[in-house]
């Protein structure tokens, strides 16, 4: 069992999400207490979907630009990545449906959750639910795209599979979560290569 006790939580920053520092004593495998500090940052949980066509061959993504990814290495900014967001106040079956049909345009009825994992436990709380689903083109509703009023300019990608997935071994795709979503597509035969 965690053994932890005293802990007390500083707000640091409230701007857009929320960054607090927490200050603990936690006791240590060999039986010892410390007090340590770690900062932590909140923007809540995600949810994330790899839509598939197994008929075609085919994957839809989305392409945007990442400010954090320009600042750390990544030359234009820009991300491919499957369709995800943050849950806000949904659970994280609507959430995803509802992200699937502003940023890609599709109206996804069935989902199926394929796993949930934290994506940085050493300092943020989030944990993503990812889902997959397949798509069909009668589903297609509108172009996508995001929301103009939060300012999002998504590029709506279809691809085959086989396309995607070398992409993730050049390094053209290295967001982790859509990594996660095409290396399951793979490893579970979703779609031939
Ligand atoms: N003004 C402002 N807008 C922000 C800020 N941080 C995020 N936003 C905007 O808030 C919106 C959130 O869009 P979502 O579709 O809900 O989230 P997401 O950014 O796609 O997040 C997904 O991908 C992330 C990166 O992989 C994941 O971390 C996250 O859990 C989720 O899966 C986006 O338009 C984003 O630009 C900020 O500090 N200031
Ligand atoms: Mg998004």
């Amino acid at each position: 069992m965690t053994k932890i006790k005293n802990i007390k939580k500083e707000l640091l920053s409230h701007n857009w999400y929320t960054l607090y520092k927490f200050t603990f004593d936690f006791q240590m495998n060999n039986g010892k207490w410390s007090t340590q500090m770690r900062e932590s940052y909140d923007r809540g949980n995600g949810a994330a979907i790899l839509l598939y066509n197994k008929e075609k061959g085919t994957v839809i993504l989305t392409k945007q630009f990442r400010l954090p990814t320009y600042i750390n290495g990544n030359s234009t900014g820009y991300m491919i990545e499957v369709c995800a967001g943050l849950l806000d106040d949904d659970n994280p079956e609507d959430c995803i449906k509802k992200e699937a049909v502003e940023e890609t345009g599709y109206q996804i009825e069935k989902v199926h959750k394929v796993m949930e994992a934290y994506s940085t436990p050493g300092s943020v709380t989030e944990k993503v639910y990812y889902f997959v689903a397949e798509y069909y083109e009668d589903m297609k509703v509108s172009e996508g795209g995001g929301l103009e009023n939060e300012n999002e300019d998504i590029e709506v990608l279809e691809l085959k599979f086989s396309k995607a997935i070398d992409m993730v071994n050049t390094g053209e795709i290295q967001d982790a979560k859509s990594i996660i979503l095409l290396q399951y597509a793979q490893i579970n035969k979703l779609l031939k290569i």
